[in-house]
């Protein structure tokens, strides 16, 4: 008998990925490194873009544009998605699934560094949700830019929160390790949020804004 991970039995009780995130996908894996939001990572994300309702959301890194659609399909009518991606041929690749998928009237891309574009984003209207997929090494930097424009009651969910596991293990001095696990704890004790960290894909921090 095959052996499901969890992960992957509670998003076969869910809708399965439609015609257009299954190219996306396909083209993904043909073309680009191994970097794409599992689909139930996606699921999850369209999840709280229904909760939140988002009339503005922000996405840094957007890679080929999996998180980015999930987010667009599920805003209300008139929400828009401002995006940022530093990689300008995996940005081409978002652009033509967005619009595929009929939501590039959504989603405004810059493609460019998450740090000039969060520096120039103007703080009102304020942001509701809020997508951090970009360098890890960042996280608690990004999260500090995007912290004060995030309304109260706004949502910031920033992935990459386990490494595959290695954030556990103190030994690993990875640069990018040691600024998750800097990261994780700085989120878990700041009294300006409430935030959980879900196990889903390679960990997904969500935060709520007092
Ligand atoms: C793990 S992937 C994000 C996956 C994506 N959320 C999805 O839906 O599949 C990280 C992305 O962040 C981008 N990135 C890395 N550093 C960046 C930076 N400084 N500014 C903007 N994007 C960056 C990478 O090019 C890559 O596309």
């Amino acid at each position: 008998m095959r052996m499901l991970s969890a992960e992957q039995y509670v998003a076969s009780l869910t809708e399965p990925p439609d015609p257009v995130l299954r190219d996306l996908t396909a083209e993904t894996v043909a073309t680009a490194p191994n970097l794409q939001s599992t689909h139930y990572e996606g699921l999850m994300t369209a999840m709280l873009t229904r909760v939140v309702a988002p009339r503005r959301a922000v996405a840094l890194g957007t890679f080929t544009g999996y998180s980015t659609l999930c987010m667009a399909r599920a805003m209300p009518p008139g929400g828009r998605i401002l995006a940022c991606e530093i990689n300008a041929e995996w940005a081409a690749v978002a652009e033509k699934y967005w619009a595929r998928a009929g939501v590039a009237d959504r989603i405004e891309l810059r493609v460019g560094p998450a740090d000039a574009f969060l520096r120039d984003l103007p703080g009102d209207p304020p942001v509701d949700l809020a997508y951090v997929g970009a360098d890890k090494v960042n996280h608690l930097r990004y999260y500090e830019l995007l912290l004060p424009l995030l309304r109260p009651g706004g949502v910031m969910m920033i992935g990459d929160a386990l490494r595959g596991g290695l954030v556990l293990d103190q030994e690993c001095l990875d640069e990018d390790v040691v600024a998750v696990r800097e990261f994780n704890t700085a989120v878990a004790g700041d009294d300006r949020v409430h935030s959980i960290t879900y196990p889903a894909g390679d960990g997904v921090t969500i935060v709520y804004k007092r």
